[in-house]
């Protein structure tokens, strides 16, 4: 039977080309994380195992962790900063404190990049989390013991006008969204 008689064949030919589609759309979105890691290699990089709806920074976290330690938060106590314990993409993990995946054990390590999640972001590195002050008092903590670079990652369609900011409030110094960086 020849192909343009195979109702399989056009079948086939929708489907490569849709799964062509999400596959870039993919890679699109971790893309822009993967090449900002990649002008760091070796720096101890914070990334963060998602929950709900975040933007998934895990490709390029395995990717880093190929070239230096990388390390996820763990919440050891309320109104306390969070700790980073290493992490690889075979590490063993169990359920932590708000449903956050933490590892069973591992190293301790300091990051001089974080990569923050959030729910919303401003153009002025302005970030609103979940509420309960844990990256704020984590970049204070860290921006007291040397330098830190904070990334924020999230969908470009979750930027707001001007959030509401206070005093204690650690700002970004840049956001790394699925269409590129934006630079505070
Ligand atoms: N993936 C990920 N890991 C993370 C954070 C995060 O935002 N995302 N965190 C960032 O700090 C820390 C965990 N802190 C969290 C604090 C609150 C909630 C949460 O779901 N809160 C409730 C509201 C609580 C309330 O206001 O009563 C919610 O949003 O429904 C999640 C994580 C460390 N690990
Ligand atoms: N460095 C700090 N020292 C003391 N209190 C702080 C500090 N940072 C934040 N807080 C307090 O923690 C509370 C929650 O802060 P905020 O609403 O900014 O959390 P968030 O950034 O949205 O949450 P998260 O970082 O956990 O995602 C506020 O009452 C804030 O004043």
């Amino acid at each position: 039977m020849s192909g343009c008689d195979d109702p399989k064949a056009a079948a086939r030919k929708a489907a490569l080309a849709r799964r062509a589609e999400a596959h870039r759309a993919a890679r699109g979105r971790a893309g822009a994380l993967s090449s900002f890691l990649a002008g760091h290699r070796g720096v101890p990089v914070a990334g963060y195992l998602p929950i709900r709806s975040e933007i998934d920074p895990v490709p390029a976290m395995a990717e880093a962790a190929a070239h230096g330690p990388v390390a996820v938060p763990v919440v050891e106590a309320e109104a306390t900063p969070l700790r980073f314990r290493a992490w690889t993409p075979d590490v063993r993990l169990t359920e932590g404190p708000f449903g956050v995946q933490v590892p069973v054990e591992g190293e301790w390590v300091t990051p001089e990049i974080v990569i923050v999640p959030m729910l919303a972001f401003d153009r002025r590195g302005g970030r609103l989390g979940y509420g309960g002050g844990f990256y704020d008092r984590t970049l204070a903590a860290l921006r007291a013991q040397g330098p830190v670079l904070a990334v924020g990652f999230a969908y470009a369609g979750q930027e707001m006008d001007d959030l509401p900011l206070e005093e204690t409030d650690a700002p970004l110094d840049m956001i790394v969204t699925e269409s590129g960086v934006i630079d505070i």
